[in-house]
Order: structure tokens, then C-alpha cells, then sequence
């Protein structure tokens, strides 16, 4: 059944695509924007709508904002063709990219000058929980930003943390999550590359860790692309210097120390040195298989 709610999805990559086409599902009239033109097609082939963002903005009850960074995100939202100021006033935007609290909060408070509601809402779960609906969001915004929200958070997650009234705590909550993320996917890369040192193959080395107290959720998700030797980007490598840089930033600021998260930034700066910045973050990997001469999955 069709509900007669509005929404865009701008970035319609890992996360976005499968945001759109939970919404899709939920029987909205979903419209899509990627500056790569054949994943608007895909979306429309999925039953998104045909119309531009552009051309419905002022109809718009809500946009989703799924692009890479700040930078894409004040783009789309503020820049020549931005799309805030053609939004009808009450509409909302919903931040889901990995940003600054800073960023969360400035975007918030340009968003109200202009009238619309903005909920500082970055997600976790990776692109099969995007597409099956089952994202979390740790959430911050106002009262009236969470209500306007309220359909789009309906379609795309599972848990959805309200972490504050104001933009920048569920930017900062996500932080603290990519510490962790970066630095178990990171710490997966050593562990599996340590094992193929000592004769564990890396199947047995899942098998086994998997059940033991030394797993992870990025372990059990990231390492069997390790095994199938398949690197296809459902989280890129470029995304850590991005948000472990957000995270060492916050903690300079604050006087902290954060050795380990230093530690990991290394190893996916040399990730992206060696060109696998657009693979999977799983290839980060090949870092340590290089340093020790070791062929993975795949390789050879
Ligand atoms: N991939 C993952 O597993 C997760 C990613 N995130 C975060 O979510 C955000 C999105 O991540 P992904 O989907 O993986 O990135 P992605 O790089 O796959 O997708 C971003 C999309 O935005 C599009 N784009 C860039 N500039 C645009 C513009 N001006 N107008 C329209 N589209 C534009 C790109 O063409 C691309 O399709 C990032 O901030 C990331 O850190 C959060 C949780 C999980
Ligand atoms: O799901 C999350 O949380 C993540 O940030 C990762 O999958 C990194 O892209």
C-alpha cells in the first residue's frame, strides 16, 4: 500500500541504495540523486520514482543525505545547487553520512534558519542491514526534527538511539563506534595475516575465533571477504582516514590520547598509498600480507 509520504535518498551508494530501497518497501514515493546516473536508474527499476529530486524538492517531506563526508554533505544540502532552500519549511533533513559533531551542528542550525528540521542521524550495520531495513541510528535533533523523521527512520532501521535534542551527539556516539569499527577491522587484518604466519589457514582461523572471546562483529563480517578473495566495496577503505581522522581530531581537542585508533589510521594510509582506497576495507589486509610476503585468498 502506498503512503503518502515524500522522500529523497541523495547518495545512493552502500548505504544510500539499500536506505532507498527499504523506503521503497515501506510504500513511499521515493526519489533518488547520485552523481552516478546509472544508480538512479537502478533505484527506479526497484519502483523508485522517475521525477529529479530537483523538480519535487518543495513537495519533499523528508531528505535523506547518505553521501561520503561533510564536504558532499554541505554540498548537496548548501552549495549552487543545493537543496535546503527549496525545501517546503517542516520538511526534514536526515543526516545519515559520518561527520564531525561540529558539522552535525552547524548543518542543524543553517537547516533552521531556513525553516526545515535537521536530525544528526549516522547509521551502523553496513549495506545488508541498509537494504533489509535494520540499520541503527544513533539519532540527535529536536523533538519536531525526530517526528518529521519518524517515517523514514521507520523504513531503514531496526534500533534507533535518541541521543540528545540537539544535533552533534549522535555524531559524536558514532565516533566512538568508528573507533572501535576502524580499529577491530584493523586488528581482524593482523590477527588473519598472524595466523597464516603460524600455518592457520584463514577459513580455519573464522571457524575458530569466531566462537572464541578474541571475535568481533567486524571480524565475523569483514574476514570472510578475506577468504572468498572478494574485495567489492561495501565499505571502501577511503572511508577510515575520513572518520578515524574525525575521531583522533575530537580526542586532540579534548586532550586525549588515542594510540591504538593512531595505530590503525597508519595501516589504512597505507591501505590507500598502495591504491585500495576503493576496495572493500577488508583489503586493508593486504598491507600486512605484503609487509610478510604472504599471498591471501585469491592472490597468485
Ligand atoms: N559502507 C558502510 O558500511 C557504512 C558507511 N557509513 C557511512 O555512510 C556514508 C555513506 O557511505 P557509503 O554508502 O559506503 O559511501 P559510498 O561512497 O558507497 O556512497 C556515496 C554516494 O554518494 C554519491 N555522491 C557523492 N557526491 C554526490 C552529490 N553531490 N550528489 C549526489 N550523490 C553524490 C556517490 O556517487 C556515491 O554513490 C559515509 O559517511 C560512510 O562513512 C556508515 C555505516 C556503514
Ligand atoms: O556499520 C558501521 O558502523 C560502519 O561504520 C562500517 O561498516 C564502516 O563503513
Amino acid at each position: 500500500m502506498t503512503r503518502p509520504v515524500k522522500v529523497a535518498v541523495v547518495g545512493l551508494g552502500s548505504m544510500g541504495f539499500g536506505m532507498a530501497r527499504s523506503c521503497v518497501r515501506q510504500g513511499y514515493q521515493v526519489f533518488g540523486s547520485d552523481i552516478v546516473t546509472e544508480r538512479m536508474d537502478s533505484l527506479r527499476n526497484e519502483g523508485g520514482a522517475a521525477e529529479t529530486v530537483d523538480a519535487v524538492a518543495a513537495s519533499l517531506d523528508a531528505v535523506v543525505a547518505v553521501v561520503l563526508n561533510a564536504d558532499q554533505t554541505e554540498t548537496i544540502l548548501f552549495g549552487e545547487t543545493g537543496i535546503v532552500p527549496k525545501l517546503k519549511p517542516g520538511a526534514v533533513v536526515v543526516a545519515c553520512a559520518t561527520v564531525p559533531p561540529d558539522f552535525a551542528r552547524s548543518m542543524e542550525t543553517r537547516c533552521q534558519d531556513h525553516g526545515v528540521h535537521y536530525l544528526d542521524a549516522p547509521v551502523s550495520g553496513g549495506s545488508v542491514k541498509a537494504g533489509e531495513g535494520k540499520l541503527s541510528i544513533m539519532a540527535a535533533g529536536t523533538h519536531e526534527a525526530f517526528a518529521a523523521a519518524q517515517p523514514v527512520l521507520e523504513a531503514t532501521a531496526e534500533t534507533v538511539f535518541k541521543l540528545g535534542d540537539t544535533a552533534g551527539s549522535g555524531s559524536a556516539m558514532k565516533a566512538v563506534n568508528q573507533l572501535l569499527a576502524g580499529v577491530h577491522i584493523a586488528a581482524m587484518a593482523e590477527a588473519l595475516t598472524f595466523g597464516m604466519t603460524q600455518g592457520i589457514d584463514p577459513q580455519k582461523f573464522i571457524n575458530v575465533i569466531s566462537r572464541c572471546a578474541g571475535t568481533s562483529w567486524m571480524l565475523e563480517n569483514r574476514a570472510p571477504h578475506v577468504v572468498a578473495g572478494d574485495y567489492t566495496p561495501h565499505s571502501q577503505t577511503v572511508i577510515w582516514p575520513k572518520d578515524l581522522g574525525i575521531v583522533l581530531e575530537a580526542a586532540k581537542g579534548s586532550g586525549l590520547e588515542a594510540p591504538i585508533t593512531e595505530a590503525a589510521l597508519r595501516q589504512y594510509n597505507k591501505a590507500v598509498e598502495m591504491g585500495l582506497g576503493h576496495e572493500d576495507d577488508a583489503a586493508i589486509t593486504k598491507v600486512y600480507a605484503r609487509s610478510a610476503g604472504l599471498q591471501l585468498p585469491g592472490e597468485g
